[in-house]
């Protein structure tokens, strides 16, 4: 079996002193996997992927990357240990162009460096090299979250924590946006999705957890998960064909 990359064991975590909303929460990813954290609203997906970049002020447990204990190391150093985050909202400057994005992305601003990631990462999303002197204010949806997964992998990230990228598309958007993670992820970084549309993300996922109530509650293959029928009732929206009947 690969290498564990990510280890989150037994966390508890919140906004506020006294009020945990991940309640012992425990996940692991392999390298070069991607992984689907569904469950529903409110259950502490976002906020378990903000434990892990250490934006939330409550936080105990254990963090590891790459078996290194991460727990309080700030945002921008885990950026320089192999961290990317995209939040879901407020992930790009409006007001600055595409190229202006991506180069605040650039863990280096050193001349060359820039320029060739910059290259690499236009040859990858060719829309970004067309759209380069565009402000991102005036991009589309869909391409608003490729500009801000593409200034994440500016970082040169090993694992990338994205935050329901398929918000408020239309399911077209859905589709595409689908497709450059699974591009992202062929590139060997590791992903862990959080998404909204279940079915999307664990179809494109090696693996899934459920999250409700804070800590996960199923684990599996990306396939087995969207085929078990207790999923599918309770986290799918799919009835159980012995629930319909008489
Ligand atoms: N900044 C915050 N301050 C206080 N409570 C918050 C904050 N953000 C989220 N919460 C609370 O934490 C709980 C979990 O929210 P979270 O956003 O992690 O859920 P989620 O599973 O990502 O849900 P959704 O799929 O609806 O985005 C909710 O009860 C929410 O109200």
């Amino acid at each position: 079996m690969s290498q564990s990359l990510l280890v989150v064991e037994q966390v508890y975590a919140g906004y506020a002193a006294g009020l945990d909303i991940l309640q012992g929460a425990n996940i692991e990813i392999h390298c070069g996997e991607l992984v689907a954290l569904i469950g529903p609203n409110g259950a502490g997906k976002s906020t378990l992927l903000k434990a892990i970049f250490n934006l939330l002020p409550q936080c105990r447990g254990q963090i590891e990357l790459g078996g290194k204990k991460i727990q309080g190391i700030p945002p921008h150093q885990l950026v320089g240990l192999g961290m990317g985050y995209v939040p879901q909202l407020a992930n790009v400057f409006p007001s600055l162009t595409v190229a202006e994005n991506l180069s605040i992305g650039a863990v280096s601003s050193q001349g060359k460096i820039l320029k060739d990631r910059l290259a690499e990462l236009t040859n990858l999303f060719p829309i970004l090299q067309e759209r380069y002197h565009q402000r991102a204010g005036t991009l589309s949806g869909g391409e608003r979250q490729l500009l801000a997964m593409a200034r994440a992998l500016m970082g040169q990230p090993r694992l990338l924590l994205l935050d329901e990228p398929s918000a408020a598309l239309s399911p077209k958007l859905v589709g595409e946006v689908m497709g450059h993670i699974q591009q992202i992820n062929r590139l060997g970084i590791t992903v862990l999705l959080v998404e909204q549309n279940a079915r999307q993300a664990l179809k494109i996922s090696h693996r899934g957890y459920v999250l409700d109530n804070g800590r996960e509650c199923y684990s599996g293959a990306g396939q087995e998960l969207l085929h078990d029928p207790r999923i599918g009732e309770l986290y799918l929206g799919i009835k159980s064909p012995l629930a319909t009947k008489p």
